[in-house]
């Protein structure tokens, strides 16, 4: 009986001690990421301070030059915490989105998670707690950053996740056109074996001509034509789709309109900024400042930073302060849009009929058109 009681006592007792000891760790969690509200007035003060007229001439190396150290020494001595994410690359998939962080991460106030891609507002309901020991400590005044393309349409709880941990959130898109970013994926998805091995038959597909042939008939029954008033029903069905048959979002992901409807419930063109990747690839450098405009960074990466090589066709980073040194991204990181690889006419225009009233929806939610072919 005494026995009895006593283990019972002792169940309170831990109850009461695990209790305490959440409430403790939610309030860390909490106070920590109330602080980066204070870091993001540091960084508003700082950004007044140093933007006055004699320093708005972009032109002029040694107004970077005074920018660039005085950001430097503003970090240093700092208090380090770890904030969640605040620049979240969201997309799309095969659209450059690791070439965006190439070119911006060098903003001295920007700080990379790694890996790069922490996927930590897949899962449904987190807290900031859970996630605070995946990113790195930061000084207060300084942005964390971090990117996964899969957040976009992989999972339709992203939105509201970061909407929940990170209110003020800045989000990057890039959109490029849904044709070549089949093409991208294919060679993706194959290189990553899901083409040849999933399913257990090897080379279930020897080309994405295969491919679209199989799929595209299924996709074009199921979505159709961009419909606005049963958008959210076709939503649904990709979703559908995608949960039987994985491969299926190789086409489905460049339903962008679809799936931009479900951003644009929590976010705006304020918090989200949309980027055309066509751009991205042909003048990074002007992408870049409007970047850091939109991110309300001081603008200290500049479009002459970055230089086309003419080999590869890519824009690489000049370093400013070593004129000789070229950061380009690794050639891994192109497999198609280097001309290696192209879809037959067929297929491409097959591509383009599906995506057309897509796109057109695209463009009027945007309030823009981009030259997609
Ligand atoms: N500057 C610039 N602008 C736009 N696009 C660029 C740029 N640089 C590289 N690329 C192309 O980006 C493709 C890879 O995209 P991601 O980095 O988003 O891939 S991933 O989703 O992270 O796997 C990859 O496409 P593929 O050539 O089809 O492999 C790159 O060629």
């Amino acid at each position: 009986m005494v026995a009895c009681r006593w283990r019972k006592l002792r169940r309170i007792m831990f109850g009461f001690g695990l209790s305490a000891l959440a409430v403790v760790i939610l309030r860390m969690a909490t106070e920590t990421f109330d602080t980066s509200q204070a870091s993001h007035q540091l960084q508003h003060d700082l950004e007044q301070k140093l933007r006055s007229p004699e320093n708005s001439n972009s032109d002029s190396l040694r107004w970077r030059e005074d920018l660039w150290e005085e950001l430097i020494q503003s970090c240093q001595g700092k208090k380090k915490l770890r904030q969640l994410p605040k620049i979240i690359g969201v997309g799309v998939e095969k659209c450059g989105t690791h070439a965006l962080v190439h070119y911006l991460y060098r903003h001295p106030l920007i700080r990379t998670t790694r890996p790069l891609e922490l996927g930590m507002f897949n899962r449904a309901g987190g807290r900031a707690s859970d996630f605070l020991h995946r990113v790195p400590e930061v000084e207060e005044n300084a942005f964390t950053m971090e990117k996964t393309p899969a957040y976009f349409n992989f999972n339709r709880a992203v939105p509201a996740n970061i909407k929940n941990l990170v209110p003020d959130a800045k989000l990057l898109l890039l959109l490029c056109d849904p044709v070549d970013r089949v093409l991208s994926d294919f060679f993706h998805e194959w290189v990553m074996f899901n083409i040849t091995h999933r399913d257990r038959v090897q080379f279930k597909y020897k080309s994405v001509d295969q491919y679209v042939h199989d799929y595209l008939p299924r996709i074009q029954q199921a979505i159709g034509d961009f419909d606005q008033k049963n958008a959210l029903l076709q939503e649904d069905r990709v979703f559908d789709l995608m949960r039987k048959d994985y491969l299926s979002h190789i086409i489905t992901t460049g339903f962008y309109a679809l799936h931009l409807q479900r951003w644009f419930k929590y976010f705006n063109e304020t918090n989200l900024m949309v980027i055309d990747s066509e751009r991205m690839l042909q003048d990074p450098g002007n992408v870049i400042e409007e970047v850091q405009e939109f991110l309300k960074l001081p603008k200290v990466l500049l479009k002459e930073d970055y230089v086309k090589k003419e080999d590869s066709g890519y824009f690489c980073y000049k370093n400013w302060k070593d004129e000789n040194k070229l950061d380009c991204l690794p050639s891994a990181k192109r497999r198609t849009r280097n001309g290696n690889k192209s879809l037959p006419p067929d297929v491409t225009s097959k591509l383009q009929g599906l995506f057309l009233s897509h796109n057109e929806a695209l463009f009027k939610m945007l309030g823009r058109k981009f030259k997609w072919k």
